[in-house]
């Protein structure tokens, strides 16, 4: 998940963002996003007249001085670190102190390759804390049936505390019936329709919550970034993104707009804001010009793009995807 902080420098709004491809000045991207940063606080404060970008793809790179001058990253990596090991140490004092292994159960039916990756992405992040995992692998072919068994299985089996089924499903199945047939106890995506209810609703805690628009907030605590009486854009209104990403920032007190793909003029409402947050399934959608001086922006989108390399010009699904990877590790 690419984010990024710029400070408040004298060059215009559009030269301080940073491009979203592999030419000369993208590779200072990665290596300023690569370094450890050890010598960071906790709690990294921002000055109040930062800008961010993360969405952004701006139509030609600025100078490597000016990002170098400029730049403040939301280095999600190095929080990611730090909250496995603040997860690690809760799980040896868990097993310690009341003989609990937290398990988690995922879901996964059919072959679509992003899906497979996630899940085994998820797997080896409970391997990494010392959270057991247990998975189910369907064919795309199943019936709705077999998943609502394994579903029943879970909520009833007490070494799994939390379920998920990887989204999409296969078109053949009713998402509604399966995510509603999850115990609102282990619905660790936080997807079941009491669970979103609650998080809408005031004075009313959900159990669980959408784990990237958690992710998002969670990374603006850790920098300092104030959300009280903030204007807030969240870009996408998904039931898994956008739309609770949204719920979040305003249980936090910010003054939502939510922009998406009816939405006029969007850029008149993201000039306003002081946070964006960017869940949107279209690259390079948001431009300099869309962003107030001093906004922080935090962008979830995974798109890939056509980039152009120094020696061929080509549509890089690998080579973004490894860009990608290093940014999206961000929030990771
Ligand atoms: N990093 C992470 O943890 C995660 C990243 N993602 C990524 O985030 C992005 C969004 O995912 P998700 O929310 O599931 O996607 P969806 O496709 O479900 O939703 C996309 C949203 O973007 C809106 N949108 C599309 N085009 C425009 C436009 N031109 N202007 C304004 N709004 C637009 C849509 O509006 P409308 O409602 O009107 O159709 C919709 O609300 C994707 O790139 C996805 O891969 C997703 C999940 C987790
Ligand atoms: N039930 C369900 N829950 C989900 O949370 C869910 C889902 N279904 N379906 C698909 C979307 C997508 N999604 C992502 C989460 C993290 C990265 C992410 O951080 N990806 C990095 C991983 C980096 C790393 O592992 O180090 C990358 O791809 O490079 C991406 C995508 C969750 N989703």
């Amino acid at each position: 998940m690419p984010s990024m902080v710029f400070g408040e420098c004298s060059t215009s709004t559009a030269s301080r963002l940073f491009p979203m491809s592999l030419r000369k000045d993208a590779a200072i991207l990665v290596r300023r996003l690569s370094l450890p940063r050890r010598s960071r606080a906790s709690m990294v404060p921002l000055s109040s007249k930062t800008l961010a970008v993360g969405a952004a793809a701006p139509t030609s790179p600025p100078p490597s001085v000016a990002i170098e001058a400029c730049a403040k990253v939301i280095d999600g990596k190095y929080i990611a670190k730090q909250i496995r090991d603040e997860i690690s140490a809760e799980v040896s004092r868990m097993k310690e102190v009341i003989g609990v292994v937290p398990g988690l159960a995922v879901i996964l039916v059919g072959d679509r390759k992003d899906s497979a990756t996630y899940v085994r992405n998820k797997k080896k992040a409970c391997e990494s804390v010392g959270i057991n995992s247990f998975e189910v692998h369907l064919p795309t072919d199943s019936k709705e049936e077999d998943v609502l068994k394994f579903i029943s299985g879970f909520n009833d089996d007490p070494s799994v505390h939390g379920i998920l089924v990887q989204l999409p499903l296969p078109s053949h199945m009713n998402e509604q019936s399966i995510l509603n047939a999850v115990t609102i106890e282990k619905d660790v995506d936080g997807f079941h329709p009491l669970n979103i209810g609650r998080l809408a609703m005031r004075g009313r805690e959900p159990l669980f919550v959408p784990c990237t628009p958690k992710g998002c907030i969670e990374l603006l605590h850790r920098y300092g970034v104030g959300i009280k009486g903030k204007r807030a854009v969240v870009i996408g209104r998904s039931n898994i993104v956008g739309m609770p990403a949204a719920l979040l920032l305003q249980r936090e007190d910010a003054t939502i707009s939510i922009v998406h793909s009816r939405t006029q003029n969007p850029e008149e409402i993201t000039r306003e804001a002081d946070i964006i947050i960017a869940a949107v399934g279209q690259a390079n959608m948001v431009r300099g010009t869309w962003i107030k001086p001093g906004a922080v922006i935090i962008d979830v989108g995974i798109n890939p793009v056509e980039v152009t390399c120094k020696l061929s010009h080509f549509t890089i699904t690998s080579c973004v995807a490894h860009v990608l990877s290093i940014v999206q590790g961000q929030f990771a």
